[in-house]
């Protein structure tokens, strides 16, 4: 689209492409406390495919499964809830009001509130510093500092026969869900397989088959988490199917039903290994793509497919002047949105240093923390909560490394729930004697995970956690357990 004759360009000091969790924090950080100016381009929500697609609607979908099943396994409340599954409409409906039925009146009105302009419609870079938006009356953004690209990522569909065509469930359907398929199938193994796995089970699916391309599921975490996720899913009645791919696809009835309902009439599917399946809907979780396409980076000499690569300012490798940041899932660093409002933090530091005419020399100005000190969380049951490098990992990079495993079994533990399990396990470097991974596997184990990361990132050593005394009766006290499993 071109740009009428005579059409002025609106300066502002920085522009950012994408209103996400990532670009958010870019922005208001480049500004804090100074008269800078900044504006959010945005073609959707602003809030990003965090808000109303992804980790606000997901985790407000398995929430209610967790409380229910913690109450199953408590006496005194279980016989009270025995007989009663989880309030299907209640779930859709907070789930609905976690995502503010997909309004973004108060993020805008956030990012207004701190200073920044937000412009809806499609951006592209279309010179140095330069963003237009296109539109009825496209506009065009100037930027005197910088241009941070923050346009996260979109799902992938594999390039299977009749795959596309039969328009299968994304993760977008399947956490805004309005109908509950009641035979599903979904690709895929990793994190989002997993979550959608557990919330659809709960929320009502009968008859439900994982198709895994690999021999485990969450492959990137310690082998027991994946195990420990398993052996509940098959405990509740989900088929695993390991070491299969699609090979073809039919759906003879495809409707254009909209977000969240079933797309139309049975969908078949043919394995790779001679095996075959009928279901009311698939859904495709095979991982993200960043997203790069129609972002006019031709105009800045690159033309690759990937992620915008930076360096650990967030400076966008190989563009020439320091104007030009990325951060977020489109850099292929860590596509999760603490990590990308982190890397937005030190974006917005960075930009806001570089205006100033103040040097790069504090560590806030790195974003070090992308390099094997990530912490994430799967809401699964049980919950895998990982920070740091997997023993694997660590010896991939070159690490002695020594691991320190047990079960979680302690006095808050068994107090917690009657069915509490759980294993732990620390990696340990030789040479150091410091944490440089931990995970934890087990009921509500998520909020254990912060401890593990100031462990990791500030390498503390394991002589001084000794005396980091947990509290009786947390399940905290496994950090002890853990020490105790090398006491010489
Ligand atoms: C089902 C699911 C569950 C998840 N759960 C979690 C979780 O529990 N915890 C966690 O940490 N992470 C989770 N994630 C990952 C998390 O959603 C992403 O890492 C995060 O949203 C990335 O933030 P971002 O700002 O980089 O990109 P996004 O959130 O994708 O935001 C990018 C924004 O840019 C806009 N945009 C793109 N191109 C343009 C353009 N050319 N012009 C204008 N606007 C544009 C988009 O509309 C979007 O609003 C989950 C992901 C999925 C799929
Ligand atoms: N709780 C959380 O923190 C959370 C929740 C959801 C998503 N996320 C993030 O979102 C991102 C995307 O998650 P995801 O699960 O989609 O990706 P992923 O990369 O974790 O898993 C993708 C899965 O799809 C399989 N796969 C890939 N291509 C395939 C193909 N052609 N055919 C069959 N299977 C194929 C892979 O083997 C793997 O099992 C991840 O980085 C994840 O960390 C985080």
């Amino acid at each position: 689209m071109s740009i009428g004759a005579g059409s002025e360009s609106e300066v502002f000091d920085v522009v950012v492409l994408g209103g996400g969790p990532a670009g958010e924090n870019a922005a208001a950080y480049a500004i804090a406390g100074s008269d800078r100016t900044a504006v959010l381009v945005e073609h959707e929500l602003v809030g990003g495919e965090c808000s109303y697609w992804a980790c606000m609607p997901s985790k407000a979908l398995l929430r209610p499964g967790q409380v229910l099943a913690a109450a199953r396994h408590m006496p005194g409340v279980a016989a009270k809830v025995a007989a009663h599954g989880v309030g299907v409409t209640d779930v859709l409906a907070r789930r609905d009001a976690f995502t503010d039925n997909r309004d973004d009146t108060a993020q805008v009105e956030w990012a207004r509130g701190a200073g920044i302009a937000v412009v809806r419609g499609h951006g592209r870079l279309t010179a140095r510093c330069e963003v237009t938006v296109d539109g009825p009356q496209p506009r065009r953004l100037r930027a005197r500092h910088a241009v941070v690209v923050a346009t996260g990522s979109t799902a992938t569909v594999p390039d299977v026969p009749g795959l596309r065509a039969a328009r299968p469930w994304t993760s977008r359907d399947a956490t805004n869900l309005h109908q509950v398929p009641r035979r599903a199938a979904i690709v895929g193994g990793g994190v989002v397989a997993c979550e959608i796995a557990t919330w659809l089970r709960e929320l009502g699916t009968e008859d439900l088959t994982m198709l895994v391309r690999g021999h485990r599921l969450l492959a990137r975490t310690e082998p027991f988490a994946g195990a420990a996720v398993a052996e509940t899913l098959r405990e509740h009645g989900v088929r695993l199917r390991f070491g299969t791919t699609t090979a073809e696809v039919s759906r003879p009835d495809v409707a254009d039903t909209g977000i969240g309902r079933i797309h139309g009439g049975p969908v078949r599917l043919r394995l790779d290994d001679g095996g075959s399946l009928e279901v009311d809907e698939l859904i495709v979780a095979a991982g993200r793509r960043p997203a790069t396409t129609g972002l006019g980076l031709d105009t800045v000499g690159w033309d690759g497919d990937g992620p915008l690569r930076t360096d650990d300012h967030m400076t966008v490798a190989g563009v020439d002047g320091h104007w030009l940041y990325a951060v977020g899932d489109v850099t292929g660093r860590t596509a999760l949105t603490h990590m990308g409002k982190y890397q937005g933090r030190v974006c917005g530091d960075v930009i806001a240093a570089r205006a100033e005419g103040r040097a790069l020399d504090a560590p806030r100005f790195r974003a070090r923390a992308d390099h094997g000190q990530v912490p994430q969380v799967v809401f699964t049951a049980p919950e895998v909560a990982a920070v740091g490098r997997t023993a694997a990992d660590a010896r991939a990079d070159g690490l002695d490394v020594e691991v320190l495993e047990v079960d979680i079994a302690v006095a808050g533990s068994a107090l917690a729930r009657d069915d509490f399990t759980g294993r732990a396990a620390l990696v340990v470097d030789r040479a150091t004697d410091t944490v440089v991974g931990a995970t934890f596997a087990g009921t509500d184990v998520a909020e254990l995970l912060h401890a593990a990361t100031i462990a990791v990132v500030a390498a503390v050593p394991l002589e001084t956690l000794w005396h980091a005394v947990p509290a009786y009766p947390t399940v905290g006290e496994v950090w002890l357990r853990l020490l105790e499993s090398r006491r010489r």
